[in-house]
Formats: structure tokens, C-alpha cells, sequence
């Protein structure tokens, strides 16, 4: 059977040559495999290069060597819409399309020409928190965490068998971040929808995955169980999260 995701040698450099850093490269030689559907937090330290590593997986971000497959194919085997709606990037600071909420959450449907399936947005909106929303309402009006649930519920419309989630749950209080984290883990159980969630809170990292991808001096240093690797972290002691 073919692997969902593979990540063979990944090498992005750093973009200014002329910058002193330690080393030539943002991360090198990253390889992984996500062979069936599966949960995993990507951690590290700041500026390792997550979000980047996140950004190259949805063809937003060119890479320097090796090569991404999807379902077997690589990226010169499908075209970028394709791969986008399998594989959809929900970003750190979530931009609002201009126009309405429901602009914003038909925009996407329209441009992958899918047609836009209201009744699971209003249930995608309800299990974000946002069921009160007047959909007439302008996007740029919104809250920073009001605006991050409405770009995730935009992403989720297009039943991606896979999603990168940079820090989503990063502007929101307590509730909602549980209202996110419930509904990724049900359209996990589901829809069997992977994801690669960066986070700094280890505490949602053990709730959320089954496995860790932890980045240290731009090597995927670690890949393993999210519970052997709590188990273990004590006697790690440069895991910095
Ligand atoms: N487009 C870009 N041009 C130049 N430098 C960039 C660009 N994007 C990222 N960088 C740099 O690459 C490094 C890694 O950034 P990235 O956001 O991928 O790290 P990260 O591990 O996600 O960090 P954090 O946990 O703080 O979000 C940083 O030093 C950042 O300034």
C-alpha cells in the first residue's frame, strides 16, 4: 500500500547567504513517513523551521533538495490545486479573504470547484464555537481567534485528507482551544483526516498526537510515540519545546 505522506531528504537553506549562521541550511535532510492516517505534533524550539517545513508540504514554499510524495505521487505528478485540496495548510496568522464570513467560506469551496456544502459548515462553525456568527458579517471585523477558527472551518470544507496546522489554536482561550482539539480528533476518528499540528504546549502535543516530530539544529531529531517520548523526555535534556 501506498505511503499518505513521505518526506525524503528535505534540504531548505537559509534564504540570506550573507546572514552569519551556525550552519548553511534552515533544516537538512528531513525523511519521514506518515504510512496511514495519523496524528502528530510537530515541536522544537523556536526558528527551527516548523512552519517553514509546514509551508514547503503545501506547495507555498519552494525547497533546495529531495522531494515530497503524496499518495505515491510527487509534486510534479499532480497539479497544485489537486494537492491543496488533499493537503491544506491552515497558517499561524490566519488572512480573511475580503468580504464576509460567507465569502470567506465559499471562496475556497468556489475556487476548487466543489460546491459549497452549507449544512457542514454550519455544523464545522457550531463544533469551532462560532455558531453565533452573523455570516453577513465583514471577515476583517472579526477577532484574531474568531478569524483563526473561521480560516480552519474554511480549510476543513474541503475534506483534505491532510492538515498542517500552524499553532491554530494559538489566539484562543481555554474553551475554544478545546472546541478545536475535540473536533480535529473526531475528524480524525471519522473521516480518518491526518495532521501534522505544530505546537508549543505539550500539554495539547500529548492530548492531540500519537506520534512526535521534534526539529533540533534543523534535523528531524526525533520521531517517535508521543508517549515514549514523555516518558523519556526527562532524561533528554535538550528537548526544549
Ligand atoms: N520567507 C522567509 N525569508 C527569510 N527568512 C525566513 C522566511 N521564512 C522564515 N524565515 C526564517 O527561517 C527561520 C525559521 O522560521 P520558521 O517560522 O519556519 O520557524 P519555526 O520553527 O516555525 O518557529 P516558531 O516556533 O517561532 O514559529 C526563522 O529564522 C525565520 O526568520
Amino acid at each position: 500500500m501506498k505511503a499518505l505522506l513521505e518526506l525524503k531528504n528535505l534540504t531548505k537553506n537559509y534564504w540570506d547567504t550573507n546572514e552569519k549562521n551556525s550552519r548553511p541550511f534552515l533544516f537538512a535532510h528531513i525523511t519521514a513517513t506518515i504510512q496511514s492516517p495519523e496524528r502528530i505534533a510537530l515541536l522544537g524550539k523556536s526558528g527551527q523551521g516548523k512552519s517553514t517545513l509546514l509551508r514547503v508540504l503545501a506547495l507555498l514554499e519552494s525547497i533546495d533538495s529531495g522531494e515530497v510524495r503524496l499518495k505515491g505521487l510527487s509534486t510534479k505528478d499532480i497539479d497544485t490545486r489537486a494537492w491543496r485540496m488533499n493537503i491544506a495548510y491552515v497558517a499561524q496568522q490566519s488572512v480573511m479573504l475580503p468580504g464576509t464570513i460567507m465569502d470567506n467560506l465559499t471562496t475556497v469551496s468556489n475556487l476548487h470547484n466543489r460546491a459549497f456544502d452549507e449544512s457542514s459548515a454550519r455544523c464545522l462553525m457550531k463544533d469551532v464555537g462560532l455558531e453565533h456568527l452573523e455570516w453577513g458579517k465583514q471577515a476583517i471585523d472579526l477577532s484574531g481567534g474568531e478569524k483563526q477558527r473561521v480560516a480552519l472551518v474554511r480549510s476543513l470544507l474541503l475534506k483534505p485528507s491532510i492538515l498542517l496546522l500552524d499553532e491554530v489554536t494559538a489566539s484562543l482561550d481555554q474553551q475554544s482551544k478545546e472546541y478545536v482539539e475535540q473536533l480535529l480528533l473526531k475528524l480524525h476518528m471519522e473521516e480518518a483526516t491526518s495532521f501534522i499540528w505544530v505546537t508549543h504546549d505539550t500539554e495539547q502535543a500529548k492530548k492531540i498526537s500519537e506520534r512526535i516530530w521534534y526539529m533540533e539544529d534543523g534535523k528531524l531529531t526525533i520521531d517517535t510515540k508521543t508517549k515514549q517520548f514523555f516518558e523519556n523526555r526527562n532524561s533528554v535534556c535538550s528537548v526544549t519545546l
